[in-house]
């Protein structure tokens, strides 16, 4: 696979005023290949959206190269920016616009036929919404919105910082299907999340960043598979005596509000056990998850 984006040994320290300098991103290096669905996912604070913006060309680095498309992206060249698409914050809007003049502006800016506002409203679902003044648009709504201002140039390169933040359960998911839609159509799509299930779900490769760096980077899969981790499985506790529960107990167990939880590495024995005993109520099976990974590797727990 060619590589749309080269990032290597990668720096930025802030150096605020009034505050000692902050090390935001220390030496990150990877690629990304061409379609390739990547993802930078990492807590409050990580470096994803300074590493982000310096691929962007929005921030210069301190150090370290950076190659888009095989251009650098920073000095700004309007040719390589013509080639990718950023999304927006939602609040970067133009004031008092309807969805349709919103986009037409981007259209205007980015050398595109009119048509390509109605193709591109169609794409992210916002069709019956383009005589409504963005201000008044949901929170989902603008967010495809803001993806839609990133999609108008129709750029070979896709980034978006935190897509669904502030997204419900349900909005989420139906972002989730446009950016694979989006994703689907060839282009190389580069997403920042701090959502371990919106990583699994949606990237081809995932580096997991925390405090500047990039501690892990493989697919999903690749990563708790590399864990060797055990499976956890809960059942209801008032189904086993406390010699049932010693007697099953492989590597250890938890016990807790009413329930059971056995942790194994044999999980289909165990289960059988568990079902000869009549004990499947309540049942919940929890293999390993990028939680876990994170924990793997930085020693502590992951919190949203
Ligand atoms: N302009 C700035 N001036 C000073 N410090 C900054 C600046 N921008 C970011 N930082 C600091 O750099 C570190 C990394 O910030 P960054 O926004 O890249 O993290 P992030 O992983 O994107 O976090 P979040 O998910 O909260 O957006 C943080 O400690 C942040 O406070």
């Amino acid at each position: 696979m060619d590589s749309a984006i080269e990032v290597a040994d990668l720096r930025k320290t802030f150096r605020p005023r009034n505050a000692p300098p902050v090390e935001a991103v220390r030496g990150v290096g990877f690629s990304v290949g061409e379609g390739e669905f990547f993802g930078i996912l990492g807590p409050n604070g990580a470096g994803k959206t300074t590493t982000l913006e310096m691929i962007e060309g929005i921030l210069e680095p301190d150090g370290g190269r950076v190659a888009v498309l095989g251009r650098s992206p920073w000095p700004h060249s309007a040719e390589l920016t013509s080639r990718i698409g950023v999304q927006l914050q939602t609040n970067a809007f133009f004031e008092f616009l309807t969805v349709t003049e919103q986009l037409r502006t981007y259209a205007q800016l980015y050398g595109q036929p009119e048509e390509r506002v109605e193709e591109i409203l169609d794409v992210v679902g916002l069709s019956e919404h383009r005589r409504q003044r963005c201000e008044k648009l949901s929170g989902g709504q603008q967010q495809r919105l803001s993806i839609a201002c990133a999609l108008i140039g129709d750029p070979e390169v896709v980034f978006l910082d935190e897509p669904t933040s502030a997204l419900d359960p349900q909005a989420r998911r139906n972002m989730w299907e446009l950016l694979r839609k989006i994703n689907a159509e060839g282009r190389t799509m580069v997403l920042t999340t701090h959502y371990m299930e919106e990583a699994e779900f949606l990237c081809d490769r995932v580096a997991i960043m925390d405090s500047g760096r990039i501690l892990a980077l493989d697919s999903p899969a690749s990563l708790v598979a590399g864990l060797d981790a055990p499976t956890h499985i809960k059942v209801g506790a008032h189904q086993l005596s406390d010699a049932q529960v010693e007697d099953l107990t492989d590597l250890g167990v938890q016990r807790e509000n009413g329930t059971v939880e056995f942790e194994t590495r044999d999980p289909q024995a165990l289960l059988v056990r568990l079902a000869e005993a009549g004990a499947l109520e309540g049942l919940a099976v929890r293999t390993a998850n990028l939680e876990d990974v994170f924990l793997g590797v930085t020693g502590r727990e992951w919190r949203d």
